[in-house]
């Protein structure tokens, strides 16, 4: 008989749960209804299944629906015991072994080596039905899109929780880099796959773990802080210095990673007035949304039109499409891309769309312009240290530039008003995003475009 206390979640709960949960992307509209879409249980013993995963269609009065994955046993939802070893190592244990259950197929990537490359303490857990040792596994805390499941810093589990239909981008590219034995991200080793509007749909990523690994914008953060703390003349060579070497051996990891994605995926060509013409719709979109941007659109349309003038096509590829110094993450010997879902705010199409390569140099050195200004976000700096942050900005960049023409022998500096151009329509995003996800941060890219505006470097 069934424990009254695995019953299937009362909608109404989770219309009450899922607003408040960090990864809901529907912030300020009001859940109308719940419905499920599919519910696979995993696990467990005579009291219940360890886990399930339920597929929800969330309806809305003023939007189109959403879906999203929940895992009672792994979420604390209303009416549902959750005990997150047990849950988590039984869909670990489903990937492993390759169970197909309802809907859903856990596989294990083929190739990888899955299961018998897992350690000595992960097999057991995973051939021991009794309870597992707790410490084996964790979940990320992190402020994050989905939820990842890190078990004994060895793999990590990405339970996507926006789901749409049909193959995650995020997926699609870890598969296609693994399989060309990229060294720039996390070795696929698994994946959850369901069904939604009967399409095979990605639900989880299993991949290889970074133990101790560091972000990007963490240590660019440290080399800028103590740049602000040297007021010595030559504080940035002294004390900022060391980024610029990680600044280089980014740019040549994501140029390699730029090779290889048009390996797997090829190359087209776009023409500059067609480039030209997505920016200036992307404004005009954003200044509906963002009224503070109106009085910079004369000079960024300016800059389209200058651009749709050039005569030569951009060629353009599969890229990452939301690179950031948060993307990027350094193991004990390579830097590593993460999360190449695209930016959130963009429909899928748009996302899968190829683009110039630029678009994620471009990113990376607006991150860098990021990393130069949150710092000193409550205060005037004085002159001397807005003379140091500048030169540790342009240090950086260039080191970027330098490190992706080591890789790909093309610059991307050489390249000046279409790089430009990415740049400017990368700001135009971040506006968007933090006036709708974190307006503390508004007055960043906005004072880029004042800058910009007025005549002076980034
Ligand atoms: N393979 C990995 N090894 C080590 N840490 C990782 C790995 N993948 C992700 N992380 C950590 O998890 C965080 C969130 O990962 P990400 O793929 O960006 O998830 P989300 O889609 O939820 O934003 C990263 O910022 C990083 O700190
Ligand atoms: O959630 P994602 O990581 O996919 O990306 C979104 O959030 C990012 C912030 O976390 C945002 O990045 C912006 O802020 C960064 C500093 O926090 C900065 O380094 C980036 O240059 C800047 O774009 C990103 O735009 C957004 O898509």
């Amino acid at each position: 008989m069934t424990d009254p206390t695995h019953a299937p979640v009362n909608a109404a709960h989770l219309a009450a749960w899922l607003p408040e949960q960090r990864w809901f992307r529907a912030k300020g509209h009001a859940v109308r209804e719940v419905r499920p879409v599919s519910s696979v249980p995993l696990g467990g013993d005579g009291d219940g299944p360890a886990a399930r995963l339920d597929l929800l269609e969330v309806r809305f009065d003023d939007r189109a629906p959403q879906y999203y994955q929940v895992v009672p046993g792994l979420d604390a939802v209303p009416s549902y015991p959750a005990d997150v070893p047990a849950a988590a190592l039984a869909l670990l244990r489903a990937i492993a072994g390759g169970v197909e259950r309802g809907t859903n197929r856990f596989r294990p990537e083929p190739g990888t080596g899955l299961p018998d490359r897992l350690g000595p303490r992960l097999t057991a857990a995973l051939s021991d039905s009794g309870p597992p040792a707790p410490s084996l596994v964790r979940v990320l805390a992190a402020e994050q899109s989905n939820t990842s499941i890190v078990f004994d810093d060895e793999v990590i589990l990405k339970i996507f929780r926006q789901v749409e239909p049909g193959l995650n981008l995020d997926l699609e590219l870890h598969r296609a880099l693994t399989r060309l034995g990229s060294d720039h991200v996390a070795p696929l080793l698994g994946a959850v796959e369901g069904e939604l509007q009967g399409e095979p749909t990605t639900l989880g990523m299993l991949s290889g773990y970074a133990p101790h690994a560091v972000d990007g914008w963490a240590m660019a953060l440290a080399s800028v802080r103590d740049v602000l703390a040297d007021d010595a003349p030559a504080a940035v060579a002294r004390s900022g210095g060391d980024f610029e070497f990680e600044a280089r051996r980014i740019g040549a990891a994501v140029g390699e990673v730029h090779a290889d994605l048009r390996t797997a995926f090829g190359v087209d060509v776009a023409d500059p007035a067609d480039v030209a013409a997505d920016f200036a719709a992307h404004l005009d979109e954003a200044v509906a949304v963002v009224p503070a941007l109106r009085s910079h659109a004369p000079f960024l349309h300016a800059r389209y039109r200058r651009l749709a003038g050039l005569s030569t096509p951009v060629p353009i590829q599969r890229v990452h499409g939301d690179l950031h110094l948060g993307q990027l993450l350094r193991t004990s010997h390579t830097w590593w891309l993460l999360d190449f879902e695209g930016e959130p705010a963009r429909p899928l199409a748009q996302r899968r769309a190829p683009r110039s390569p630029l678009y994620d140099v471009a990113g990376l050195l607006r991150s860098l312009d990021y990393a130069t200004h949150y710092p000193v976000r409550d205060e005037a700096p004085d002159a001397d240290a807005v003379r140091r942050l500048s030169q540790w900005s342009a240090l950086n960049r260039e080191a970027l530039c330098a490190g992706y023409a080591d890789s790909t022998g093309v610059d991307p500096g050489s390249s000046q008003q279409l790089l430009e151009g990415y740049v400017l329509d990368r700001i135009v995003y971040e506006v968007v995003y933090e006036a709708t996800v974190r307006p503390a941060w508004l007055p960043i890219p906005l004072a880029t475009l004042d800058r910009l505006g007025a005549g002076m470097p980034q």
